[in-house]
Order: C-alpha cells, then sequence, then structure tokens
C-alpha cells in the first residue's frame, strides 16, 4: 500500500473540497493505481517525479511519487488547486533538499520551456467554455489569525493610550552577507536580500512568512543574534553531501520521517491523514511539530527529565505528543499527565482526546493515560490504601495518633490564625503570618517529614529567606503542634499533608517490593507545585527509562516557593532542555511580556540562572497598548471602547478574556462592565466569570483572575487594574517578613507575565492613577 506524507503548506480550501481531498488521499493510501484517482505524470516538468490527481472535476492535488527501494510508493502530498494553477504548479515545482539543511522544501522553478498545452494529454476532463472554474476564493483571514500591522488604538479612550513597543534590532545586519545566508545558512537568494533589510520585526514577520518552514525558522534565529551552529543544533539539522546521489528519493523520505519541519508523515494511516489536513487550518501542534517539539515528544530518557521554556513555547503539546507516543509504544503503560490546577487537567485530557481519540483516558494506576490534578492522586492513594498502610504512613509523616483522615481542609490561612490567636507564641508579628508559617510548614516541616520540636529545631532550612534561631523556631512549633492538634481533633488533613501521606504510602511499598501505581509521569507547570508534590512524583514510578518527564517554566511560578528538583530525589543533570520558539503570541507581546520580567534575577529548579532574553516568536501584530486612566470608571470605558473594536472586527467574544489581580477586582470588574453596552453583530454582549460559566455562551466575554489565567490563551486580552495600589497586591506583603519580600515581588512579577502572556494577538494593559512599580517604563 502506498504511503503518504503531508507538506504543511499555505495553500487553503474549504471544507467541502477538503472532504474530497480526504476522500482522495484516503483512496491513494490504498491503491495509487485505482482509476478514478487518475494519477498522472507531467510532460516536461522541473520534477520527473511530480504528479497530479483528480480531487473533483475542477481541482487537482499536486504530488511527488517517491521510489524507496524495498518500499511501497510513497507520496508527498503538496496541495490541491484549481485545475490550471494545479498544473502550472506542477510543472514548476521542484521537491529537493535544501542543501545547507537537510531539509525537504518545495521551489518554484517557473514555468518549464515547452509550451503550457504540452500538459500531459490525460488532463481532459474539464469543463469548458462559460462553465470554466472560478477563479480561487482569496483566503479569508481568520479572526484569531490576523497579522494586521495597524496600531491598536483604535477604539480605545483617548486618555492616557500609548503603544508599548520595545526596540527591535535585526541582528543579521552584523555579520551576515545575502551570499553568506544563502551558501551556510540554505536562504534562498530573495528571502536572504529581504531579510537582511529588514528594518522592523514585522518586515522580518512577512520574510519568514514567505520562506519554506526550515528556512524561515533559520532567519528567526539567525535574526536574534544566534549562531549557525546553534540554529542547526536546536532544528536537528545537518548540511547534505552534495554529489550524485543529491536528492534522493530516498533521501527525502527519510528527512520527513525524520520529522522535518513543515511535513508530517502519515503512512498509512486513515486516523492520522485526517488529523493532518484537519490541521493544515486549525491545530496545527496536532501534527507539524517544532522538529524539537518532536525530538522531546519521542525521546527515550535514561531518568527524570527537565522541559524548560517561556510561556507560548509548546510544553503543554510536547506532553501531549509524549502522552500518545508512550501510549503507542507499550499500550499496557500506566501513564499519569498531571497539572496544577482542575482546568488545566480538564483542559489536558481535552486536547488529547483531539490529538489522538484512539487513546484510552483511564483511572490511576490502569493501562492508558490518566489525567488526574495532584490533589486528586493522593486522595485516591490515600483512599485505595489498607488501614495499616495509612496508620503506618501517618505516623511518619505527622506524628503517632493522627491514623485518621476523613476530611481534608483547604483553608490553612485560617487555622494558622486560629492556632497563633491559641498559643499567642513569643515572636515577632511578621513570624505569624499566615502566609509565611504556610511556607515554612509545607516546606520546611513536611518536606522533612518532621514531627517533634527537637527534629525541628535541628533542620536545615536551607534556601528559605527568613533566619529563625532556636528559641524562635520552639515558638513556631508551638503553632504547627497546635495547627495539627485541631486538625487532628477534626480528623483532617490539608492538600498537602495528604500529598506527603500519599508518597509515604508509596514509599513503604517500594520498600516492601511492592509494585508502583505508574510508569511514566508526565508534569506540567512543574513549577508551582509543592515540596509534597514533588515527593510524590517520585514516589510514584519507580527510577528508570522515562519515569519522570516535568514541563515547567520558573518564570510563571505564581504559587508556592521555588524548589529544587535534586532535594526531592529527582535528578535531571545533563537531562535539561528548554525551548524558545514561542507559539501563540507576536513578536510584539512577546516582548512586552518578557520586559516585565526584567526587574529580577530568575533562579531554575537546578539552581541555575535562568534566561528570558532569548524567546523567539515567529509572528508579528500590533504593538501592546496601554492606557493610564484618571480613574477606574474612565479605565473600564477605555477598555469597553476596545472590547467594541475587536468585536467589531471579527472577533468571538469568547476569543477575549478580561484579566485583574484579585477576586475583588474580578466582581467590581463584571458589575461596573454590567453596565456597559457592548455589542457585536449578533447582539449585546456581557462578562461572566469564566468559572461560572462551564461552556461559555456566544455572548459571553470571559473574566478571570490573572492565577485563574495560567495555562489559558484568547486572541486578544485586556490585563485591567495594573495601577500602582493593585500591584504588587497589598495583602501578598502583609506583615510577611522583610526577607521574604524579594520572592513575593518576583511572584508578583511572575503573575503579570503570566497575564501577559495569554495574549495572542492583541494586548491591552490598564491602570488608572499612577502605574504599578512592576511595568516596564516604556
Ligand atoms: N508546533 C506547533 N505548531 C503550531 N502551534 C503550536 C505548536 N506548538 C504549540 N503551538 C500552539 O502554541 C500555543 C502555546 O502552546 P502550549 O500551551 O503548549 O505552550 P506552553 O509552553 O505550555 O505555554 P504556557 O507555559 O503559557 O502554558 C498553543 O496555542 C499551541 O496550540
Amino acid at each position: 500500500m502506498p504511503f503518504v506524507s503531508m507538506a504543511s503548506t499555505k495553500n487553503k480550501v474549504d471544507g467541502s473540497i477538503k472532504k474530497r481531498i480526504y476522500d482522495f488521499l484516503q483512496k491513494l493510501q490504498v491503491d495509487d493505481t485505482a482509476p478514478g484517482l487518475h494519477i498522472e505524470p507531467m510532460k516536461e516538468p522541473q520534477d520527473r517525479r511530480v504528479r497530479t490527481g483528480r480531487v473533483t472535476q475542477e481541482w487537482r492535488a499536486v504530488l511527488y511519487k517517491m521510489e524507496v527501494p524495498g518500499e511501497d510508493a510513497h507520496y508527498v502530498y503538496y496541495g490541491t488547486w484549481h485545475h490550471d494553477e494545479a498544473i502550472r504548479i506542477a510543472r514548476s515545482t521542484v521537491l529537493r533538499l535544501n542543501p545547507a539543511l537537510g531539509t525537504p522544501e518545495f521551489e518554484d522553478r517557473g514555468a518549464p520551456q515547452t509550451p503550457q498545452e504540452d500538459v500531459a494529454p490525460q488532463q481532459t476532463d474539464l469543463p469548458s467554455g462559460p462553465e470554466a472554474p472560478p477563479e480561487t476564493p482569496p483566503e479569508e483571514p481568520t479572526s484569531g489569525e490576523s497579522a494586521s500591522m495597524e496600531p491598536a488604538l483604535e477604539g480605545a479612550a483617548a486618555a492616557g493610550a500609548t503603544t508599548a513597543t520595545v526596540p527591535w534590532t535585526n541582528a543579521l545586519s552584523t555579520g551576515w552577507t545575502a551570499d553568506a545566508l544563502h551558501e551556510q545558512g540554505g536562504i534562498n537568494p530573495d528571502l536572504a536580500a529581504r531579510a537582511l533589510a529588514a528594518t522592523s520585526q514585522a518586515e522580518l514577520s512577512a520574510v519568514i512568512d514567505d520562506a519554506p518552514e526550515s528556512q524561515g525558522l533559520v532567519l528567526l534565529g539567525l535574526a536574534n543574534g544566534e549562531t549557525l551552529d546553534h540554529v542547526r543544533e536546536d532544528l536537528h539539522l545537518s548540511p547534505v553531501e552534495e554529489g550524485a546521489e543529491f536528492s534522493t528519493d530516498q533521501q527525502v523520505v527519510d528527512a520527513i520521517r525524520r520529522g522535518s519541519a513543515g511535513f508530517a508523515y502519515v503512512g498509512d494511516s486513515d486516523e492520522e491523514l485526517r488529523t493532518a489536513l484537519e490541521s493544515m487550518d486549525i491545530d496545527r501542534w496536532r501534527v507539524f511539530l517544532h522538529p524539537e517539539q518532536r525530538v522531546y515528544a519521542e525521546k527515550s530518557t535514561n531518568g527524570a527529565y527537565r522541559l524548560s521554556g517561556g510561556a507560548g513555547t509548546g510544553k503543554t503539546v510536547v506532553l501531549l505528543h509524549r502522552a500518545r507516543h508512550l501510549h503507542r509504544k507499550n499500550p499496557q503503560a500506566r501513564i499519569l499527565l498531571t497539572t496544577f490546577t482542575k482546568t488545566l487537567t480538564a483542559s489536558l485530557a481535552e486536547n488529547l482526546r483531539r490529538l489522538d481519540p484512539e487513546i484510552s483516558l483511564v483511572g490511576l494506576g490502569e493501562p492508558g493515560v490518566a489525567t488526574l490534578g495532584m490533589d486528586q492522586v493522593s486522595a485516591q492513594i490515600v483512599r485505595h490504601a489498607s488501614p495499616e498502610e495509612v496508620d503506618a504512613a501517618v505516623e511518619r509523616v505527622l506524628g503517632a495518633g493522627r491514623n485518621r483522615l476523613s476530611r481534608r481542609v483547604g483553608k490553612t490561612a485560617e487555622l494558622f490564625d486560629a492556632a497563633v490567636e491559641r498559643v499567642r507564641p513569643d515572636l515577632p508579628e511578621e513570624l505569624t503570618a499566615p502566609a509565611f508559617l504556610d511556607q515554612e510548614y509545607t516546606t520546611v516541616v513536611l518536606a522533612h517529614r518532621i514531627t517533634s520540636e527537637r527534629d525541628y529545631v535541628r533542620v536545615s532550612r536551607a534556601g528559605r529567606g527568613t533566619a529563625l534561631n532556636r528559641a524562635a523556631r520552639q515558638q513556631v512549633w508551638k503553632v504547627f503542634a497546635q495547627f495539627r492538634q485541631t486538625n487532628q481533633l477534626d480528623d483532617a488533613a490539608t492538600f498537602p499533608e495528604l500529598a506527603v501521606i500519599a508518597a509515604q504510602i508509596l514509599r513503604d511499598r517500594a520498600e516492601r517490593g511492592e509494585p508502583l501505581p505508574v510508569d511514566h509521569v508526565l508534569v506540567d507547570e512543574g513549577q508551582d507545585f509543592h515540596p509534597g508534590h514533588w515527593m510524590l512524583f517520585r514516589a510514584l514510578a519507580a527510577e528508570g527509562p522515562d519515569d519522570l518527564f516535568i514541563a515547567e517554566d520558573s518564570h510563571q511560578r505564581i504559587y508556592g516557593q521555588k524548589i529544587t528538583l535534586s532535594r526531592y530525589g529527582i535528578h535531571v543533570r545533563g537531562r535539561s532542555r528548554r525551548l524558545r520558539l514561542n507559539y501563540r503570541t507576536t513578536a510584539e507581546n512577546l516582548a512586552y511580556a518578557v520586559s516585565l520580567l526584567s526587574g529580577d534575577t530568575y533562579v531554575d529548579m537546578e539552581e541555575e540562572m535562568e534566561r528570558s532574553d532569548d524567546y523567539r516568536s515567529v509572528r508579528s501584530g500590533p504593538a501592546p497598548v496601554t492606557i493610564a486612566a484618571a480613574d477606574v470608571g474612565e479605565e473600564v470605558a477605555a477598555v469597553a471602547a476596545r472590547i467594541r473594536g475587536w468585536l467589531e472586527a471579527g472577533h468571538r467574544s469568547s476569543g477575549i478574556g478580561i484579566l485583574v489581580r484579585s477576586e475583588k477586582a474580578l466582581t467590581d470588574v463584571i458589575e461596573r462592565f454590567s453596565a456597559m453596552e457592548l455589542s457585536d453583530r449578533q447582539g449585546p454582549v456581557r462578562l461572566v466569570d469564566a468559572r461560572r460559566a462551564a461552556q461559555l455562551r456566544p455572548e459571553e466575554i470571559p473574566a478571570m483572575t490573572m492565577h485563574g489565567a495560567k495555562g489559558m490563551e484568547f486572541e486578544c486580552v485586556a490585563v485591567m487594574g495594573v495601577g500602582e495600589q493593585d500591584m504588587p497586591a497589598r495583602w501578598t506583603l502583609n506583615r510577611m517578613p522583610e526577607a521574604e519580600h524579594q520572592d513575593v515581588l518576583m511572584r508578583e512579577r511572575s503573575v503579570l507575565y503570566v497575564a501577559a502572556s495569554r495574549a495572542r494577538d492583541e494586548l491591552l494593559v490598564t491602570w488608572s492613577g499612577q502605574p504599578s512599580s512592576l511595568l516596564p517604563e516604556m
């Protein structure tokens, strides 16, 4: 049976033709000699391997037939066009390996010398006369992918609106010539010249858009000042030895199978064919991975692996593909795919189904992929353990006499306050702040499974900002003892306690040589998990190949404390990589979001400095807009005006996200917006709390806190209330010891970075009064 590969071309066709293309390719996969397909060679083409095939009477597919010794024929599908256009393209286009990059690409060499009528005589079933096929309909830009360069000020209130442009320099102009770009970098001469002349991100993006995918990615890296060797390594490119055998069918097919950018090997799978065709327009991530993404999705790792990367670099996409890869490799494998919040866990399950409806989504410990939040995982392990196992684990973690756990408590701040009230420790006020006590309890007491004052006064508190002498520790312990006693009376445990207990149950089982529930753990949003979770991750699967794969971004840590993986027995030295190409947002929004991080130094999970200066994006769009309003009323009016503009421009309500810092601000904003008139062509539109709407209605615009927006994305985002009164949020610093302030401020900065990096196309940042000190000076 013939194999098929797909090229991700910009050739767009409407839905009804797409269905016919699918039928055509499906038949081709079964038998390329079937008469209805009309697979025909061209007369005197630029590439002898080119074929056209009959999709409908008017539409022709252009394909390249590769003959690989010992295999059935292999067709590379280029695209489908109206008959005449297809013939023109087929005659003039060559599929070849780019010698400098080793990747396949299509090259238009212009019409051959022979007249056009000389096309193969079989192409005669075209209607003639007045019934001739219509012109190819102009491509309709989808609202979400608009790359308008217009300043985004239209519709915003005049008050204090500014475009927030970050300076851009074209690093190509220093050190590269058009000849060198062509000969060493594999860039077509005309593209090389245009790229060198680019004076703005938008101009460069236009060149990249016109380039074959691998060439575009090379240009992007070089324009960001990277060396060619580095770019090649990133993209897994190696030049081809040019010679007699250059660009053989075998070489081209091998390059596609290896995962060249812009190509997908479908083989003889009907399902993959369907997904690949669907993904041409939407959800390209399902098929067309960046070469690096593919490597990390399919890599066999000899132990725990850490994949970091800025917001929108496709970490979640890699995890989804990795889950599928591991599942296909061994359908009996028990895979856990987990992340920090319930909403994101649900979205992982949904996307996994989109990626591959055949994946078995199962419960914890069953063969297949379980998508569960870690609090669910802890609860299930404890619930299904024997009473003896629970007793032993609780005693080890919380101390003797604490063996019943019938309830969970979430409001730890209130419990710490009550414990302080009760024991009245002899401590300065800032050491009794619930946030400080909570961190101390989770990162020191639970992480070391401390059950007595004696152990607490001796334990190493490395990494904690605030020093505590022996007397202070004794006082703090009194609070912890009271906290535990209250929970004991209620038969309750907090979620962090439960995670450590679950980890202990599994450790005890491993020591007894009993099986563990999971073979492969895949973690998303790793930066936000607390020590109890890390203990549980380590305990869930036995150490070994592909045991633990962690996707994380230290810049997005908005909960909890910074952690060092090795403290929890997770060793990733030499097995740590970083993604840098942003797929979500435009280069302009990305530059703005990254500029929010510049006031701090971030350290990753291996205690190395985290970079933020080398992220890049292929897309370009309007510069972000900031609006300084006199008061909240004016701010809301300005945002409402902008929303109207977005709706008028064709954005769907659900493609707009309104983000604020606090729950209180959320309620306030929703109430204020209820008095504003917002409407699109369909009628009135209103703001709703995203959590209350399981499924957004067409007239609803989701609003949420910046924390709630974690992992999400919208075409247009308004980040509101970024004034000095509101960010950093005062309560986060309240009563906190001075030594913790820097970490608190870093988290606030990260909250803003998370918020700003949710925007795909347009970003608006607003405040009333003075701007937050966290905002960059533009
Ligand atoms: N290879 C790809 N081709 C096209 N789009 C992609 C690709 N990889 C990722 N994307 C898209 O980029 C966006 C961001 O991807 P994803 O959510 O995986 O990034 P992330 O690194 O997990 O982001 P965050 O850290 O902000 O949660 C999504 O819309 C995703 O579909």
